[in-house]
């Protein structure tokens, strides 16, 4: 195969899905001794920069992470220097001029040749992940989605990095390599010292869990308490450092916050025969049209498609929290569920476990609302305060946050209300583990997403086996032979005082 074929999914990555058992559906780490020259990388690849395109549905994020030279025996070494917000729609919003989707990345890599030292240009590998807004698009029209893939190729094959592939991953991967990077950053995977020693005892090492929210798609990423195999394909089996982790895992497309938007107004032009329509989840005194026409060629409403003798809808905001929930609800398909414990829509969840990281749209929502501060608020506290702001009428609103793009100013009442119901109805969290979820935007001087996981995985720099131990430092070997040496002196001290008593001791003379 060759490099940067975007085709193939298996290529060189180091992780491969494969059926290892009927019941394990792996996705495996896979020490890759040969990766490096499979992908034609330096063999001291150590020391410099890696670039993932982050080609989300709303739109795209370029970060550039670096490392030191020194294959570091410790965790959280990778770090992003950059990230740079690619201006206009995501690439899926290239549908109709495919050929604009790859020039539209050309001002952030120019960004990034300025980052990295112009003579590392050449050996930066550099990739694109794109995600649930590219797997709409390709359930809608494959060859838009194929077109828009090559030209962004194109782009990244002309820019000065060394190109390792551009496609669209899959929401399991998505989750996984979301869960790889909040635990990496967390420094889960490697511990030191007595925390070593205590996740020894413990079968199973403790990981936090990844809560993602995407305009077009959600995931949620864990280690379950009990693992079954009810499911096998939203489990994970992982060996990293030496440790094995059994991840449960779960994307649902057209959860994310933009397409459930979508979902719950093409339910409520169901129950429409009038062109206008009150929606509790928009302040009041907020207006917006929509053409109804273009509304349903999108895989996430096309269900819901009819004919109405209109061809734009108006709405007109209720800011009524409380009806905006039940509203919401009906998102939610709790009725049926062919496992033990399912999360909605007839989809496998195992009890929930542990602390849970909440990054991405889950973080700007709450962070916006002020929700976020390290002494966690409670669920009803949460509930109230987006009760509050969805009640303050539209004009106050934009007034106060003039500076804000309307487009999320207007939805954040709708988007909080609908975290509160993914998370509370959704997944079932309650008044006692909803403590244990954690609103994070970055962890050190990353953000917080699956970018940095995709890159440490392709790059090899997660080991399935432990690292041997590294030789000792200069000042621990210099302490360690002072150490010896007295212990040395005190034996031959106490020797000599044993065997060569004082004559004035051997007499009994005080
Ligand atoms: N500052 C912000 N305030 C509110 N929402 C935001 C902000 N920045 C980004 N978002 C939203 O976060 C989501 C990011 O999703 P994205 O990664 O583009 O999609 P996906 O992961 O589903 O492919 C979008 O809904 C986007 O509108
Ligand atoms: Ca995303």
């Amino acid at each position: 195969m060759k490099k940067g074929d975007s085709s193939a999914d298996s290529w060189s990555f180091s992780v491969v899905i494969e059926t290892k058992t009927e019941l394990w559906k792996k996705l495996v780490l896979v020490p890759c001794k040969h990766c490096l020259e499979h992908r034609n990388m330096p063999e001291d690849f150590w020391g410099g920069y890696g670039i993932v395109l982050d080609a989300g549905s709303s739109h795209t994020n370029l970060y550039v992470y670096e490392w030191p030279a020194e294959k570091e025996n410790d965790t959280g070494v990778v770090q992003q220097v950059e990230v740079c917000k690619v201006e206009g729609p995501g690439i899926s919003g290239y549908s109709q001029t495919t050929e604009k989707a790859g020039p539209s990345l050309v001002q952030c890599l120019r960004q990034a040749e300025g980052v990295i030292p112009l003579k590392q240009h050449q050996e930066t590998p550099v990739y694109l992940g794109a995600t649930a807004g590219m797997r709409l698009l390709r359930l809608e029209n494959k060859d838009a989605a194929e077109k828009v893939l090559s030209s962004v190729e194109k782009t990244l094959r002309s820019a000065p990095f060394n190109f390792q592939g551009a496609r669209i991953i899959s929401g399991q991967e998505e989750g996984a390599y979301g869960w790889i990077t909040i635990n990496y950053l967390l420094g889960n995977f490697k511990q030191s010292g007595w925390k070593k020693f205590l996740h020894s005892l413990k079968s199973v090492s403790e990981t936090s869990g990844a809560l993602d929210l995407g305009g077009a798609s959600t995931q949620i990423t864990f280690v379950p308490d009990e693992i079954s195999s009810e499911s096998p394909q939203n489990l994970l089996y992982f060996r990293l450092y030496g440790k094995d982790y059994r991840v449960y895992t779960h994307s649902f497309l057209c959860y994310g916050k933009d397409q459930a938007l979508q979902q719950k107004l093409a339910r409520d032009l169901q129950s429409t025969e009038n062109s206008s329509l009150f929606d509790p989840c928009f302040h009041q005194g907020y207006q917006r049209t929509i053409s109804v026409s273009n509304f349903f060629k999108n895989p996430c409403t096309s269900v819901e498609k009819k004919q109405f003798p209109f061809s734009q809808l108006h709405i007109e905001g209720e800011g009524n929290y409380e009806k905006c929930r039940r509203n919401i609800q009906n998102l939610f398909n709790k009725t049926d569920c062919p496992y033990s414990s399912c999360s909605f829509n007839g989809i496998y969840l195992p009890p929930l476990q542990g602390d849970f990281g909440a990054f991405s749209a889950f973080y700007f929502v709450m962070n916006f609302l002020n929700l976020t501060s390290d002494d966690p608020f409670t669920l009803d506290e949460v509930a109230s305060a987006i009760k509050k702001f969805c009640a303050r009428p539209w004009h106050e609103v934009k007034l106060q946050y003039h500076q804000i793009k309307e487009k999320y100013l207007s939805e954040y009442c709708f988007s909080g209300a609908y975290i509160l119901s993914l998370l509370e109805n959704g997944y079932e969290f309650t008044t006692e583990n909803w403590k244990r979820i954690h609103f994070l935007g970055k962890i050190g001087s990353s953000d917080a997403g699956w970018t940095l996981g995709y890159m440490l995985n392709l790059t090899n720099m997660i080991p399935a086996e432990e690292p041997p131990a590294p030789p000792l430092s200069y000042g621990s070997y210099v302490g360690l032979m002072v150490l010896c040496s007295l212990v040395l002196v005190s034996v031959i001290l106490l020797a000599w005082l044993l065997f060569h008593k004082p004559k004035c001791l051997q007499k009994g003379v005080v």
